[in-house]
């Protein structure tokens, strides 16, 4: 078995009384697109800085690329592309310059640090104005240099915090396509967001961080069925005659729409006795399926919780 791109466990930060993150075991495949998701406060960033020795947590350990955090640092950064939260680039600086001053950290021949600050700043769109002070640029125009910035030293890890913050619509879809380009590279990308759509859309796997727990990890049709399997399930059910009384222990409440229309609240999946039932019953059904929750419905109540709570 592969050792895992990050590995998180049982990991726990405090200030004061306020626990950031709170006991939390995460696991990231090598290769995969991992979406971070929490409303704002959730303890995401406190997550990545603990991930990557910038917080010392209280409690628990992280490895990433196989490798203990806190004792191999420097082998881990050379392997890896972090872009912060808030970054922030050199105004004096030109576009090329911010690049080739971070390419000065790694081991690059001048040749190389030449060809891969090239590709990176044509890659992100940048090429036309590499000799502008960044000082000059759009917001977007500063994010795409940041972004460049965490390719430098062709990471097979990236870790991304709030990577489309604050940009319009063409900028996030070029960041989002970044993103995927990169995992198609092979990289490992871990992107925290607290937008619901975007995570959807770019995620092989999501890990969702309510007030420093996660409250629910894996593929979305995972988080679904997780979902479903603790909040029940809703059925929908018509038939080409009226509907006869519906009986069985797993249902929680009947809710009848039209005479031959219902959505039937189950604690667990109960399609087929409902089939047999029905049909023994000499009834024709016409649907008899089930609802699955939206992303939204499942983070709105992950966040809120069953009672508010
Ligand atoms: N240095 C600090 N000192 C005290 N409290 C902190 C510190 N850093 C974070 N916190 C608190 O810890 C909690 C988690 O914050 P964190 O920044 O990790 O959340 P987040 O999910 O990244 O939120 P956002 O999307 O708003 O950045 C918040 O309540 C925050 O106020």
């Amino acid at each position: 078995m592969p050792s895992p791109a990050i590995l998180i466990e049982n990991l726990t930060k405090s200030y004061g009384t306020l626990r950031a993150v709170d006991s939390l075991t995460l696991e990231v495949n090598e290769g995969e697109i991992f979406g971070f998701l929490g409303p704002n406060g959730a303890g995401k960033t406190t997550t990545i800085l603990s991930m990557l020795n910038l917080v010392i947590p209280d409690e628990g350990r992280v490895e990433l690329l196989g490798m203990d955090v806190t004792k191999e640092p420097i082998r881990i950064k050379e392997r890896l592309g972090y872009l912060p939260e808030n970054a922030t680039i050199y105004g004096e600086l030109t576009a090329w310059k911010n690049l080739e001053f971070f390419a000065n950290f790694y081991r690059m021949s001048n040749a190389e640090k030449e060809r891969r600050i090239t590709e990176l700043l044509k890659m992100v769109g940048l090429w036309e104005v590499r000799y502008r002070k960044a000082k000059t640029f759009s917001k977007g125009m500063k994010q795409r240099l940041l972004i460049a910035q965490t390719f430098i030293n062709d990471p097979e890890l990236l870790i991304l915090d709030e990577p489309t913050s604050g940009l319009d619509p063409e900028g996030a879809h070029l960041v989002k396509r970044l993103i995927r380009e990169a995992k198609a590279e092979g990289r490992t990308v871990f992107f925290s967001s607290h937008v619901l759509s975007e995570v959807e859309e770019l995620s092989d796997r999501v890990g969702i961080i309510v007030k420093g727990k996660l409250k629910a990890v894996g593929t979305l049709g995972e988080i679904k069925r997780q979902f479903m399997e603790l909040e029940g399930y809703e059925i929908k059910v018509e038939t080409k005659e009226p509907l006869p009384e519906i009986e069985h222990p797993e249902i929680t409440r009947v809710e009848v729409i039209q005479p031959n229309r219902a959505i039937i609240f189950a604690r667990t999946d109960i399609r087929e006795d409902l089939s047999r039932y029905l049909s023994e019953k000499g009834l024709t059904i016409l649907r008899l399926d089930i609802e699955e929750p939206s992303l939204e419905d499942v983070f709105l109540r992950t966040i809120y919780g069953r009672d508010g709570e």
